[in-house]
């Protein structure tokens, strides 16, 4: 595949360690190529900047009209515009971008650094609202810029929403408020994301290092960058949030002052994700997140590798895979009333039992439980209206739907049995809201997640893809038409166990 481009338009940082130049590793560092037009030259050091200097006007335009005539970007980063007339100018761009080919754009809205100095006149916040943020998907204002642009001050929960409410009011498409410089939320740094339909809450423990200069740089960067590789926009959150995280863990000073952030690749480690802030814990009381919860873990699964696990619609199926030797399995109905499918589930209950299998049952949690099923399967809209806690206090496994980093993390977050990774290949079995996430995906969500929960991949697996699967070292692969759709199902069953468990 080549590399998705990404374009930060930023001001230079003569000590390397934010502007565009923190721009540029994090780009590289997570597989984008990133191009830039620089709108000012600072001169500044790792203990105070000296000078701000805006290109001319010529410069920077002619930067974009030459990227947009080759170089078009999936993502468009801006950091450090050094006043408002080139904020209204580039409103035009982009405008006109968007119209073009639709890059996704995120503001990082700098206006003060971290040393405490002014880094732009002061006509640039009244140009940002005015003109920039109509042209802007996602801004990412840390809680000094989101007061300046809102005139609220985020000292609460509710604050922090309101102000979000307010650029967004503005026309930002969708608002991250940065959570480092949020004093309330304690030993936790707390980002909260809200594109007016959701609202996300993720929390990393506090980093206590002086060795955090291109912070926002960095993360703003590394949401660009994941996007324009066409993860969907939660999955670029947690994934910027752990490059954020992995590098202040290995910031070094360079100079006197504050280090940067380091640039390490690719995030491996599942401690350097955030949270997903679910409802049910004290952080969530005090943000205001109410839902139903959970008192404690699912029961576990008796193995890390569940093998092969046929998905199938009625008894004659899993009767004929259990006699074929299968022990991982699931009863698929759908749209039906619970009257309509209750001896369907029982009887499913019971041949599970006879054979000593786990079968799950998709959806009807209610008669699974009525039934003493072996386990659930849900989805992740089932999340939020299905009793969890009488499933978990019933003794029930529970499998959980994952489509990518944000759906895994918020599913760790309720301690399931195993987690299911889709979908994988194009499936026609269902209608898909995602997109495939392929092998590359696949093994990194492995790698992430193996140490934690069993783990299950779905979506479109063939026989011949099973091998490629089993590579990345998944434990159990479903599958729905490669078994019922083969000429020969029987055959199919045993080779397919052949191949997942042999
Ligand atoms: C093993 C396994 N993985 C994923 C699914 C999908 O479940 P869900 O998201 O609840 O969607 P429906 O199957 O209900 O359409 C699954 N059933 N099994
Ligand atoms: C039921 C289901 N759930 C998926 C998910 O990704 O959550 S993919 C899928 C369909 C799997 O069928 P097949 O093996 O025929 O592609
Ligand atoms: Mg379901």
């Amino acid at each position: 595949m080549t590399k998705p481009i990404v374009w930060t338009i930023a001001g230079s940082d003569s000590g390397g360690g934010a502007g565009i130049q923190a721009d540029l590793h994090t780009i590289q560092a997570l597989g984008g190529h990133g191009c830039s037009v620089i709108s000012a030259i600072t001169a500044q050091n790792s203990v105070s900047v000296s000078m701000v200097e805006p290109v001319l006007m010529q410069a920077f335009t002619s930067q974009l009209v030459s990227l947009a005539t080759d170089m078009q970007a999936g993502a468009i980063k801006i950091g450090l515009l050094p006043g408002g007339l080139r904020a209204e100018v580039l409103a035009r761009y982009l405008k006109e971008y968007r119209r073009q080919w639709q890059p996704y754009v995120v503001l990082d809205p700098v206006a003060i650094a971290s040393t405490g100095q002014a880094m732009a006149e002061a006509n640039l916040l009244p140009a940002i609202k005015q003109h920039l943020l109509p042209e802007v998907d996602l801004i990412t204002p840390n809680a000094v810029e989101l007061e300046a642009l809102s005139g609220i001050v985020p000292d609460s929960p509710a604050n922090v929403r309101a102000g979000a409410a307010a650029l967004r009011e503005m026309g930002a498409g969708a608002v991250l408020v940065k959570g480092g410089h949020l004093d309330w939320t304690g030993d936790q740094a707390i980002d909260f994301y809200s594109d007016g339909e959701r609202e996300i809450w993720l929390a990393s423990p506090r980093l206590e290092t002086r060795h955090g200069h291109g912070t926002g740089c960095t993360l703003s960067s590394a949401i660009a960058t994941a996007v324009a590789q066409d993860y969907p926009i939660e999955d670029a959150l947690v994934l910027a949030k752990a490059y954020v995280n992995q590098g202040l863990k290995g910031a070094e000073a360079i100079g006197a002052g504050a280090g940067p952030v380091a640039h390490l690749g690719w995030p491996t480690e599942l401690a350097d994700f955030p949270a997903v802030v679910m409802p049910g814990t004290a952080l969530a009381a005090q943000l205001g997140i109410n839902g139903p919860s959970t008192r404690g873990e699912f029961a576990p699964m008796d193995t890390l590798q569940l093998g092969l696990y046929p998905v199938v619609t009625t008894i004659a199926w899993l009767e004929r895979l259990l006699e074929q030797g299968v022990r991982t399995l699931q009863l698929r109905i759908k749209d039906k009333t619970d009257a309509e499918v209750e001896e369907d589930i029982q009887a499913a209950v019971e041949l599970g039992k006879r054979y000593q299998a786990r079968l799950f049952i998709n959806d009807y949690w209610r008669l699974a439980i009525k039934h003493g099923a072996y386990g659930v399967h849900l989805g992740q809209e089932d999340i939020e209206v299905a009793d969890l806690e009488a499933i978990r206090a019933a003794g029930l496994k529970l499998g959980l739907s994952t489509h990518g980093y944000y759906e895994m993390l918020r599913a760790r977050e309720l301690k399931p049995s195993y987690l299911a990774l889709g979908h994988i290949f194009p499936t026609k079995t269902k209608d898909m809201p995602s997109r495939p996430q392929g092998l590359e995906r696949l093994h990194r969500y492995v790698a992430l997640m193996e140490a934690e929960f069993p783990l299950v991949a779905i979506g479109g697996i063939s026989k011949d893809r099973v091998p490629l699967v089993a590579q990345t070292g998944v434990g159990s692969i479903a599958l729905v038409t490669a078994i019922t759709e083969a000429p020969d199902p029987d055959a199919a069953i045993r080779e397919l166990l052949e191949l997942v468990e042999g």
